[in-house]
């Protein structure tokens, strides 16, 4: 299967790498157009470029997956809208657009087949969480672009209508899990640890805790419970948590990201 993304950055790239990674059998041939860094792309990510989109139909492309920001639809749409996409899917990853607005934007193809998908920035070590879902006419397609990206990760089959809510769970928290992240190791740094080693130790600390809630069958509260001995140590840093509301910051925070990706 012949696939082409355009708008190749971050999120994109990311995708490449994890497609490329774990398919083995070489079912996809991918292409990549990056408007004038095309070829450079191309080399890095060891695929091919395709650097005028009116080959498209030539190289017999079925798949083409939007890597661009949603500013950017418009200007995409209308080059693409003059070629003949009856036999194209086209794959979004555009946060906050509606099929309805990618066909609206595709204005000569109402009957336009469209996937759209929510990845995050793991793909590239094939831990991505990716959301799926499709318009009428893309319901044939979904099968085939969820195995595209299961290479990526998890897939996950999503309604629509709640597709922002998944958008924040699945595409935005790796940022905020960062932050949290990095508030620790820049706490631990200014109590007196060495950087690397604040780095290293968090990090194993958050992967040790995460790989421990996946195998077992306790909720989160529950191993809080358990790592919080009475009148110990950890309890005195949950107690700030909650005077300070942590739960609501973090609710309030979900829902502006929320507001922002619905108001698209
Ligand atoms: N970043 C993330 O973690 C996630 C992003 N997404 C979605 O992915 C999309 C891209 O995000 P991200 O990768 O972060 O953004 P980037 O800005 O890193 O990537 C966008 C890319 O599109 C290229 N581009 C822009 N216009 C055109 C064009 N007309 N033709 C060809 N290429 C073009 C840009 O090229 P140039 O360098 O020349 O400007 C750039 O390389 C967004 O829609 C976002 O919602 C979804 C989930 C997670
Ligand atoms: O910030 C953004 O808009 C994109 C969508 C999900 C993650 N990054």
């Amino acid at each position: 299967m012949k696939i082409l993304f355009i708008g190749v950055g971050h999120m994109a790239g990311s995708l490449i790498k994890g497609i490329t990674k774990s398919t083995s059998n070489k079912k996809y041939e991918i292409y990549i157009n990056n408007r004038e860094s095309t070829v450079a792309k191309a080399q890095e990510l060891n695929v091919k470029p395709l650097v005028n989109l009116e080959d498209l139909q030539n190289e017999g492309i079925e798949v083409i997956v939007l890597g661009v920001r949603p500013a950017q639809l418009k200007e995409i749409a209308i080059v693409l809208d003059q070629f003949n996409l009856t036999n194209v899917t086209i794959v979004s990853m555009l946060s906050g657009i509606s099929a309805d607005k990618i066909t609206e934007a595709f204005g000569r193809h109402p009957k336009l087949k469209i996937v759209r998908i929510m990845p995050n920035i793991n793909a590239d070590i094939t831990k991505s969480v990716t959301g799926i879902c499709a318009n009428h006419y893309g319901e044939k397609s979904i099968d085939e672009v969820f195995d595209i990206f299961s290479n990526c990760g998890s897939v996950e089959k999503i309604n629509e209508d709640i597709f922002s809510e998944f958008t924040i769970s699945g595409g935005c928290t790796p940022a905020y899990i960062l932050f949290f992240l990095k508030a620790f190791v820049d706490a631990a740094v200014k109590s007196g640890l060495e950087y690397q080693t604040a780095l290293r130790t968090i990090i194993g600390s958050f992967e040790g805790t995460i790989a421990n809630l996946k195998k077992s069958s306790k909720t989160p509260e529950a191993i809080i419970g358990e790592i919080c001995v009475p009148n110990g140590v950890t309890i005195e840093g949950i107690k700030v948590f909650e005077n300070s509301n942590l739960e609501k910051i973090v609710f309030e925070a979900f829902n502006k990201a929320l507001k922002k990706d619905k108001e698209h």
